[in-house]
C-alpha cells in the first residue's frame, strides 16, 4: 500500500450539465435546445428518454447544494442552458432563467464552494439550429453575445469559466458520426462546426479580457490516449490521428494558431478542409488560462485502411482489460500519458481533469445503501495517476470527477449511471453511493492509502 498526496491547494469538484440534470425543459420561459428536439425524435435515445424531468435539479438547488456541502468539494462544475437564458438564442433574455443560476451561484458562493461555469455542454437553442446551428458562421456571434451576457451577469461571482465542453463530441459525434443532437451525418459539416465553434470560442475568450473580467477561461476537449498495437510508424500514426482527432484538432489553433498539419494533410486526402476566413486563425489564439481533460478511457488502435479503420484509418483493438458497465476499457495509464503528451506539446499549461468517472449501474441495496466498490477503484486508479502526474512536474490543479449524481446519460438514456449519488427517476430521491463517503474522504484528508 502507498500514501497518494496531491497539493494543499488542489481543487476537488465534481461535474454536472445542465441538460443531464436539470429538467424543467419548459417551465419559466426557457426555450427548447436541440436535445430537447433530438431526445423527442423517436429512435434516438434509449428507451425514449429525454431530459424534461432528469433530476430536476432546476427546483432542487438547495438539496443538491447540500449534498455538493456535504461531499466537503472546493469547486463545482456545471453547465449552463443557453436556451434557459437566451430562449432564441440571442435577443431578448429570460430573466427567471438568469435568476435560476443567481441562486445556484448564489448558494455555491455562500457554501464556500467555488462556481466553475461551463458556458456550452451541448444543448444548443434550436431557434439557432433552425439557422444552421454550429454549421452556420451566424451562430459564432450568437454565442460571443450569450458568453458576454453571462460575464457581465456574474462578473466576480463566478470566476472559472469553459468556453465548450468537449468540442469534438459538438463535431464529429454529432454531425458525423450522428450519434449526439442533432444527428447529422457529414464530414465537411463536422470539419465547418470545428472550426466555427473555436472561432466563437476565440470571440468569447477576447471579450473576457476586454470586460476586464476577474478569473480564469479555458475549454474542456475530450481527449481519447491511443496505445499503439505494434511499435510500427503505420501504428503509432494511427495512433497521432485518434487524439489529433478529439485534441490537438482543436488545441493546436489555440496554442499556435494553425491547425495540426498532419490532420489537414489527412482531411485535404479525403477532399476536406476547414472553411477558413482571414482573421479567423488570429481570433482563435487567444491565450487561454487552462484546459480542461475530460478522461475516461483509451484504445489501442492500428493501421488499418480498410472499412475496419474508419475514416481515420485507424481501427481499435482490444486492450484486453475490464470494462466499466457502458463498455469502455479501464486504463488509468493512460490518464498519465494524455497529461504528459498535453503538457510537452502547449507548454506545461495549468490543466484540471474536468470529467473522469465510471459507469456502474449498482441498484440500492437492503437498508439502502448502493455497494459500488467497482467505481471506488476506478476512481483511486486514476487519482494515483493524477498524484503521479503532479509528483512528475505536470501543472494539474484540480479534479472534478463525473458526476454529483446518476443523471440523462445522452443517446443511452438513463439506463447507464455515472453518479456518486444514485438517482431513483421516479421518486427523484437521492442515495450517496459508497462512492460518495470515499470521495468524500480523499478530498479531507487530500491523501488517499491504496
Ligand atoms: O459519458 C459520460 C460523460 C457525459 O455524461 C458528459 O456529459 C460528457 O461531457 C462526457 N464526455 C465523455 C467522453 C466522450 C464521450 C461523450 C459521449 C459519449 C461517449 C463518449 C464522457 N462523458
Amino acid at each position: 500500500m502507498s500514501i497518494h498526496k496531491f497539493p494543499q491547494d488542489f481543487k476537488w469538484g465534481v461535474a454536472t450539465a445542465s441538460y443531464q440534470i436539470e429538467g424543467a425543459y419548459n417551465e419559466d420561459g426557457r426555450g427548447m435546445s436541440i436535445w430537447d428536439t433530438f431526445a423527442h425524435t423517436p429512435g434516438k435515445v434509449k428507451n425514449g428518454d429525454n431530459g424534461n424531468v432528469a433530476c430536476d435539479s432546476y427546483h432542487r438547488v438547495e438539496e443538491d447544494v447540500q449534498l455538493l456541502k456535504d461531499l466537503g468539494v472546493k469547486v463545482y462544475r456545471f453547465s449552463v442552458s443557453w436556451p434557459r437564458v437566451l430562449p432564441s438564442g440571442r435577443g431578448e433574455v429570460n430573466q427567471a432563467g438568469l435568476d435560476y443560476y443567481h441562486r445556484l451561484v448564489d448558494a455555491l458562493v455562500a457554501n464556500g464552494i467555488e462556481p466553475f461555469c461551463t458556458l456550452y455542454h451541448w444543448d444548443l437553442p434550436q431557434a439557432l439550429q433552425d439557422e444552421g446551428g454550429w454549421g452556420s458562421r451566424g451562430t459564432i456571434d450568437a454565442f460571443a453575445e450569450y458568453a458576454e451576457l453571462m460575464f457581465n451577469e456574474f462578473k466576480g461571482k463566478i470566476k472559472h469559466w469553459i468556453t465548450f465542453n468537449e468540442p469534438w463530441c459538438m463535431a464529429f459525434l454529432s454531425n458525423y458520426l450522428g450519434v449526439h443532437a442533432p444527428g447529422n451525418k457529414d464530414l465537411q459539416l463536422a470539419i465547418d462546426v470545428s472550426h466555427h465553434l473555436l472561432v466563437a470560442h476565440g470571440k468569447a475568450v477576447k471579450r473576457f479580457r476586454e470586460l476586464g473580467i476577474p478569473g480564469e477561461i479555458g475549454i474542456a476537449p475530450n481527449t481519447a490516449w491511443a496505445v499503439p498495437y505494434r511499435n510500427t510508424e503505420e501504428d503509432i500514426e494511427a495512433c497521432l490521428r485518434i487524439y489529433g482527432w478529439s485534441g490537438d484538432w482543436y488545441l493546436d489553433p489555440i496554442y499556435f494558431g494553425e491547425y495540426p498539419k498532419f490532420m489537414l494533410e489527412w482531411y485535404e486526402k479525403l477532399g476536406y478542409k476547414p472553411p477558413v476566413v482571414a482573421g479567423d486563425m488570429d481570433i482563435i489564439r487567444q491565450p487561454i488560462d487552462f484546459i480542461g481533460i475530460n478522461y475516461y478511457t483509451s484504445s489501442m488502435n492500428r493501421y488499418n485502411p480498410g472499412e475496419a479503420g474508419g475514416m481515420l484509418s485507424s481501427e481499435a483493438v482490444s486492450l484486453g482489460v475490464a470494462k466499466t458497465d457502458i463498455g469502455w476499457e479501464i486504463y488509468a495509464e493512460g490518464l498519465y500519458q494524455l497529461l504528459r503528451y498535453t503538457a510537452d506539446k502547449y507548454g506545461n499549461p495549468n490543466l484540471y481533469i474536468t470529467e473522469n468517472g465510471a459507469c456502474y449501474n449498482d441498484g440500492l441495496e437492503q437498508g439502502g445503501r448502493i455497494h459500488d466498490q467497482r467505481r471506488i477503484d476506478y476512481l483511486a486508479m486514476h487519482l494515483i495517476q493524477a498524484s503521479r502526474a503532479i509528483e512528475d512536474g505536470i501543472n494539474l490543479k484540480g479534479y472534478m470527477e463525473w458526476s454529483l449524481m446518476d443523471n440523462f446519460e445522452w443517446a443511452e438514456g438513463y439506463g447507464m449511471r455515472f453518479g456518486l449519488v444514485h438517482v431513483d427517476y421516479d421518486t427523484l430521491v437521492r442515495t450517496k453511493k459508497d462512492s460518495y463517503y470515499w470521495y468524500k474522504g480523499v478530498i479531507s484528508r487530500n491523501w488517499f492509502e491504496r
